[in-house]
């Protein structure tokens, strides 16, 4: 059994599990106590983590290695900077300070332009820094006024919960790819650079009126608040602006406060429209931390506890204006809005003298590889070799390095040109779902299928292979609906939890819709359907049938289409015939008749489902 902890270590365990926590769990003093399960293994963990640090620390003093903000500045990613540099890199040098970059789901898919911010925050992390990237369940609600004169609509729920969902797997998708580019260029893994993927409505949702006021409000001044670009041009240029909107700021500087706090979170990055808010978050953490009410809890304010953070620049288009949703010209990470060809053709149209710049912010390519790159692209730019690289790392990053070597392919067969020698051989189809090869996550279905058992839902949405397979697969517990039974409204707004399905009635599965038209289910890690229902009408119009439309069989349509051959041809139908063709088209029968969204579970996929449920493994 774990030991029992002392009560005189529980300050030093409590600061080392808020740095090193990922779930973002509240490690207070009284749990921690009541913790018996901190085993000394872990302990041993963060006493290394803390002891590699310092020979790091002694390193970087003695020029033997880089320091990280160095690399971010010599590959062009610090714009401005929210404090003062020398101070910053001293902190940075001497503590294992975490950093953060938050997006708000107001779209259902990132774009290249949100690389940006990202890339100086996975530097950070190759760099043995903890890195958070954060979806702003909560701020999306209210919209972040940055940069517009006109206010953002209101999302529905199951507009942000569709939203979330999406991202949230987008970017579970570039964490792991961007940790295969990590060992691919050589960064060590280290226990304590941890990563966390978290929401801000999880904590956000459960600030009162009441704390918010007495913590922040109280001391926060309206001068300053009023003086701010934003404010004053939405103000007098824009439709105005609302008591949320000019809020924004503080909230996200909530968020800041709360990582801080709980995991030693000390520095935020955004794209340069972000200045305002990272310095705003900084004065709300301060103004927070100083209104702390209970002494033991007041976290230590010296200068190496300051928070501090910087922007990077922005990806703007040819005409200059800033790649994003608003502007509406985003080039999206998402295979149905932007294909990965086109994204591949995007890196391959920029102009010579942008591809170095591009190379060192979108690759983690080391500088003396781009400069010896950017040497043979001169010999003949008419090769685009650099784009080649480019295209391929960014399609690396975002869709894993087989799917960037098809479309380097791709590219090659139809434009011609050579593709550099960068390529690994890909790795053999295996039929498991990874985040590189989940299929389409959105798909539509008829009203009507929520008169449906469980298991045929599954099998529905391209989940099971079969009724019987979504029977087993319900039995088992192996597949998961997002929400709480019996919560109507499913996620509050957009925190994603997950109910085990069961061999219920079909109104038990309606509980969990999100404003009556969305299911969201799960089966595995990575293999999620957000459902949303049209009408039956609408449905049938579309000519698209489901896996298990009733129906729609495979005996009546191949029935159906012998008689209508016999017909024409005048002869009768034998039963040998029907039963030949079927034996053909049970064969050949497609993954859905006529259904390009849904792709229903190899059969690889099938035998490796039921071997673990047999055997019990875990998935
Ligand atoms: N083109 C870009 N270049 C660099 N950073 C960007 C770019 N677009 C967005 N970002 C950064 O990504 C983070 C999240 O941005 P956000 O979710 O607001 O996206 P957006 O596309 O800018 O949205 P909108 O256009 O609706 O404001 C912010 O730090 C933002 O500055
Ligand atoms: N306000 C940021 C998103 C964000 C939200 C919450 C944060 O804590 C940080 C950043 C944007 O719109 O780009």
């Amino acid at each position: 059994m774990a030991p029992r902890i002392p009560f005189s270590e529980l300050p030093r365990l409590a600061r080392a599990c808020a740095r090193c926590s990922t779930r973002g769990t509240t490690w207070s003093l009284a749990s921690l106590q009541r913790a018996r399960g901190i085993s000394q293994s872990y302990l041993r963990k963060v006493d290394e983590g803390e002891e590699r640090w310092k020979e790091r620390a002694d390193k970087i003093q003695s020029g033997e290695i880089s320091h990280v903000w160095d690399v971010l500045e010599e590959r062009g990613f610090v714009k401005d900077v929210a404090g003062n540099v020398d101070k910053i890199k001293e902190i940075m040098r001497i503590k294992r300070v975490g950093a953060y970059v938050g997006i708000d789901p107001t779209a259902d898919s990132m774009h290249v332009g949100h690389l940006l911010p990202f890339m100086a925050l996975f530097w950070l992390w190759f760099h043995g820094h903890p890195a958070i990237t954060l979806l702003g369940g909560s701020t999306a609600r209210i919209g972040d006024p940055t940069g517009r004169l006109l206010s953002r609509d209101n999302m529905s729920n199951s507009e942000i919960t569709k939203n979330i969902t999406k991202l949230h797997f987008q970017l579970s998708r570039l964490w792991t790819n961007v940790d295969n580019l990590r060992r691919k260029y050589g960064y060590e893994d280290d226990w304590a650079a941890k990563r966390a993927l978290l929401n801000n409505n999880t904590w956000l949702g459960k600030l009162t009126v009441y704390d918010f006021s007495k913590r922040l409000a109280r001391s926060m001044r309206l001068g300053p608040m009023l003086s701010r670009e934003t404010v004053k041009r939405k103000m007098e240029d824009g439709d105005g602006m609302s008591l949320g909107e000019f809020m924004y700021p503080l909230l996200q500087g909530w968020d800041f406060w709360h990582l801080y706090n709980k995991l030693g979170c000390q520095m935020q990055i955004g794209g340069s429209d972000q200045f305002g808010n990272i310095v705003a978050g900084i004065d709300v953490l301060k103004v927070v931390r100083e209104t702390e009410e209970a002494p033991h809890e007041r976290m230590p304010t010296g200068w190496q506890h300051e928070p501090f953070g910087f922007t990077v620049p922005l990806l703007t288009d040819s005409s200059g204006a800033k790649f994003g949703k608003s502007a509406g010209n985003a080039v999206w990470l998402d295979e149905y809005k932007t294909s990965p060809f086109e994204l591949y053709g995007f890196f391959m149209r920029r102009s010579d003298d942008e591809l170095e710049k591009l190379l060192k912010l979108f690759t983690f390519m080391p500088i003396k590889q781009i400069q010896d790159i950017m040497a043979q692209h001169h010999v003949d730019p008419s090769k685009r070799i650099a784009n080649h690289h480019l295209a391929f790392e960014v399609l690396s990053m975002v869709y894993g390095s087989q799917r960037a070597l098809q479309e380097a392919q791709q590219h090659q067969f139809r434009f011609g040109g050579e593709l550099p020698h960068i390529i690994k051989e890909p790795t053999p189809e295996t039929g498991i779902v990874t985040p590189n090869n989940a299929p389409r996550s959105d798909i539509k279905l008829p009203r009507s299928v929520m008169k449906l058992s469980p298991a045929k839902i599954l099998y529905a949405c391209g989940l099971a292979s079969s009724s019987s397979d979504g029977q087993r697969l319900v039995a088992s517990q192996g597949a998961y609906v997002a929400g709480q039974p019996g919560q109507r409204r499913g996620l509050v707004p957009g925190n994603l939890n997950w109910s085990p399905m069961k061999m219920w009635f079909p109104e038990e599965t309606a509980k969990f819709l999100i404003d009556d038209n969305i299911l969201i289910l799960r089966k595995g890690k990575h293999n999620v359907r957000i459902i949303e229902l049209v009408d039956d009408e609408e449905w049938k119009a579309s000519g698209k049938v489901y896996p298990g439309q009733p129906f729609t069989g495979t005996v009546r349509r191949v029935v159906q289409k012998l008689k209508d051959e016999a017909t024409e041809r005048g002869e009768d139908l034998s039963p040998q015939d029907i039963r030949r063709q079927l034996m053909e088209e049970r064969d050949e029968e497609s993954q859905v008749a006529n259904n390009p969204d849904i792709k229903l579970p190899s059969k690889q996929e099938v035998r490796k489902m039921n071997r673990q449920r047999k055997f019990g493994e875990q998935p």
